[in-house]
């Protein structure tokens, strides 16, 4: 058995043991597996075959699905979503295949700062509360991600050792922009909005990052975890996961639900800024990965304002009933706070919530 040490999980060919000091959580923080709700229940499952265009209206079922996933779960699957499945098994595949370079290749890419915008390659972590023996436990994950501009030479700013990742991520993200404008006029109808209100709001020059998680068999799936509980801070994610095992969960009514993946299947997850953007109406819901014997690959997109735009309630969602919930911030303001706040559960949009008055 092999300890895995900085960031060569995905290298070993052994089955890796768990070192008791790096990634074993303190009893206080573990994911208590066995307590999670039915696997019976789940998030809802979306048929996207009847809605082709953005600029168009859908159907009111369709709207009304999506408007009360949004309100009751914070995320939901979306099938038939014209995605090529051919394209989403090899981007899973390039994704896979990045983690397998020879260590040296991916240690020159290893960084440890979340505010850079260029590929690396990074390892999460949670930070223990003061007075614990240990101070922070990393996550049984490796994680690559970088920022994708839908610009021609977007490919060539990624470093060449990553061969063909470029071209198919590139591919895969010109549908995922498909695919986001047609989930954001959605949303939007279902907030009884213009078909592009959220897309103007979000702005013209979009703000996309990508992240491929790789998460090694843990020996003990009890006593590691792949991502901590978080919200996402962009405005919408669309999640590629690989077959097999599971390890996505989202709270519901105060209790985990397993997100299982489903063959064709896109998961589909509203971030912070659809929170505050929505007035408190559509959630930003935590969630987290667990890890399990088996091997887990996902690819997350994330689509949301750049760090100029200015965020706050959209005026037809604020009347005498419905105060508007979050001040004005510029979207680098609400970044800042994020990134000050790692390794914690973040509380990056309640500090920008506003106050309610004692009557
Ligand atoms: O791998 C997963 O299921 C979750 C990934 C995720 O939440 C993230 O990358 O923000
Ligand atoms: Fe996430």
């Amino acid at each position: 058995m092999e300890h895995p040490s900085s960031f060569q999980m995905a290298n070993s060919d052994k089955p890796l043991a768990l070192s008791p000091t790096q990634y074993t959580l303190p009893e206080s923080h573990r994911p208590q597996l066995d307590r999670l709700v039915s696997h019976s229940s789940s998030i809802p499952i979306i048929d996207l075959a009847d809605y082709a265009d953005e600029a168009i209206r859908a159907p009111a079922s369709l709207v009304h699905q999506v408007s009360r996933a949004c309100e009751q779960h914070g995320f939901f699957q979306v099938i038939n979503h014209g995605v090529p499945q051919e394209l989403c098994a090899r981007m899973l595949d390039e994704a896979t295949r990045i983690f397998h370079q020879p260590h040296q290749e991916k240690a020159q890419l290893l960084s440890d700062d979340p505010s850079q915008d260029a590929a690396r390659f990074s390892n999460y972590h949670l930070r223990l509360d003061n007075g614990a023996s240990q101070d922070r436990v990393n996550m049984w994950s490796e994680c690559f991600s970088h920022l994708w501009h839908q610009t021609d030479d977007f490919t060539s700013k990624l470093p060449p050792s990553l061969g063909s990742y470029g071209e198919v991520v590139s591919e895969y993200a010109n549908e995922m922009d498909a695919l986001v404008g047609k989930l954001s006029s959605l949303i939007s109808q279902g907030l009884n909005l213009k078909n592009e209100c959220l897309k103007n709001r979000i702005g013209g020059e979009p703000r996309w990052r990508v992240q491929a998680n790789y998460y090694p068999p843990s020996p003990d799936p009890e006593l590691t975890l792949g991502l901590a509980v978080h919200t996402d801070p962009n405005a919408i994610t669309v999640l590629l996961q690989s077959q097999g095992a599971s390890g996505l969960q989202v709270i519901h009514d105060d209790k985990w639900l397993a997100v299982a993946p489903l063959p064709n299947a896109l998961v589909v997850n509203l971030g912070d800024q659809i929170q505050v953007l929505s007035n408190g109406r559509y959630k930003s819901v935590h969630h987290r990965a667990v890890s399990s014997k088996a091997l887990r690959v996902s690819l997350a997109v994330f689509y949301g304002p750049n760090k100029d735009t200015m965020i706050s309630p959209i005026e037809e969602l604020v009347d005498d009933e419905h105060p508007p919930m979050y001040r004005e911030y510029k979207m680098s303001e609400f970044l800042d706070q994020f990134v000050r706040q790692r390794g914690k559960r973040r509380m990056a949009k309640e500090i920008f919530q506003v106050q309610k008055v004692a009557e």
